[in-house]
């Protein structure tokens, strides 16, 4: 923690859109023009491109970007495995899928001296990420910022803060997320996380799938839901740095460790779309019924990692954010039900509208496909007595990860000590209403 760091992170400025080709160079005339790798690169830089699909994807999906660097990556010495703490990799293997409705307080302080990386900890997933399908779920809960630099070749990781800012230094430059935003950091891409508060909890989705995008609107229309131009990406910031500096990076399931002999967020300028992004979840455009019914909760998606199937997403990102009900003759919570998807539900700040008690920020829920859950027993009692006025539901921000296959727990998050261990209850002494008319 340090407050030069938060007025750093306070004072940076971005580019903006999703998606878009950005292009930015910390010193004018690093970028090449006209071309992307001329016989000598500004400067005395190496040009390097970092494909995030493959080349010959369509257009439309295609993410590249290209780097203008004071070493190339390819300088770096041999990797050697590493301890990988509590992070856990597809296929999930150690527990049998799970059907029960299952429910975490947050995780426990870590020991002191964590940083992000040592502080992530694996709940489960599904897919396998040699194959690039599917996703895990991480929680983290560090103490320390990193002074080592991590990427990840297994996918690009979506890190949904819930309590302490963070400052991310990546190849691009300089992000800031606090609790209310989410920061996502693309396959591949080295990244150093330091903390601007004591502590930093959150969540953390690991998409081994295809990149996250904004979803389709269809009749929507050309608006809604969380605008493009919201979406913030770094402008280009490097480090000069020779020295030795720590290097891990995931791979397929492991972490592996080397140490360069300088800083690799080496980056004078870049250009391309295969970059970091920051977003306020606050900006999200929350779009719902003006007549009646509670409407899916698909309309609440921020970004969506498409499968191969039409419609069928390996994971999509969804938020519950403030917003106003007025459905008539309508239950207005989230209503019971049953899910082909597999729902994984974190809460960030305050309260969600389907749940009493118990679900608490920094925990989460595990509603596996076609688990039956739904409102509480006490939310459904006030809520089908609650006179049906316009309601503004503006004290939570809850968010969910629904991914197409089952969650397999690791055996950590099946055994941890703050898996609650009668989250059933909450649905005991739904009473039977029914009344035959004769
Ligand atoms: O609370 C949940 O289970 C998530 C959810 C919310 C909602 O508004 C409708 C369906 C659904 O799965
Ligand atoms: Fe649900």
């Amino acid at each position: 923690m340090s407050g030069d760091a938060r007025k750093t992170a306070e004072r940076l400025a971005y580019l903006t859109g999703f998606g878009n080709e950005h292009s930015s160079e910390a010193v004018p005339g690093a970028l090449p023009e006209g071309r992307n790798s001329p016989q000598r690169a500004p400067l005395g830089l190496y040009a390097e491109q970092l494909s995030g699909t493959a080349f010959t994807e369509p257009r439309a999906h295609n993410r590249r970007s290209w780097l203008y660097r004071i070493r190339p990556s390819a300088a770096h010495p041999a990797f050697t495995r590493a301890d990988n703490g509590a992070i856990r990799t597809a296929p999930f293997t150690e527990t049998v899928p799970d059907p029960n409705r299952l429910r975490w307080n947050p995780l426990p302080e870590p020991p002191a001296g964590t940083d992000f990386l040592a502080g992530l900890w694996t709940l489960g997933g599904n897919g396998d990420a040699a194959q690039r399908t599917g996703v895990a779920v991480h929680l983290y809960h560090a103490d320390a910022s990193m002074d080592r630099v991590f990427s990840d070749a297994d996918g690009e990781l979506l890190i949904v803060p819930e309590r302490g800012g963070l400052l991310l230094r990546t190849e691009f430059g300089l992000l800031h997320a606090e609790p209310g935003h989410v920061a996502l950091i693309p396959r591949g891409v080295r990244f150093r996380v330091e903390l601007l508060d004591e502590t930093a909890r959150g969540y953390v989705c690991e998409n081994y799938g295809a990149p996250f995008r904004l979803p389709d609107l269809g009749p929507i229309g050309a608006n809604g839901l969380a605008h493009a131009r919201d979406f913030r990406a770094p402008v280009a910031a490097y480090e000069d740095v020779e020295g030795p500096v720590e290097v891990v990076n995931k791979f397929c399931g492991n972490l592996w460790t080397a140490t360069y002999d300088h800083s690799p967020l080496d980056v004078v300028a870049w250009h391309g779309n295969h970059v970091p992004y920051v977003y306020d979840l606050r900006r999200f455009n929350v779009l719902g019924t003006i007549s009646y019914d509670h409407p899916d909760p698909s309309i609440f998606t921020v970004l969506t990692s498409p499968s191969d199937t039409p419609g069928l997403a390996g994971v999509d990102f969804v938020v519950f954010a403030p917003r106003w009900l007025v459905g008539e003759d309508t239950f207005r919570p989230p209503y019971f039900h049953r899910n082909v998807m597999s729902e994984y539900m974190g809460l960030i700040e305050g309260a969600y509208d389907a749940k009493a008690e118990g679900f608490v920020p920094g925990g989460g829920s595990l509603h596996n496909m076609m688990s039956a859950h739904g409102p509480d027993r006490e939310t459904f009692d006030r809520a089908s007595a609650a006179e049906l006025r316009p309601q503004k539901i503006d004290d939570g921000l809850a968010f969910m990860f629904e991914t197409r296959w089952p969650v397999t727990l690791t055996s950590q998050a099946a055994r941890a000590g703050h898996l609650q261990q009668r989250y059933d209850d909450v649905w005991q002494g739904l009473e039977r209403h029914f009344r035959p008319l004769h």
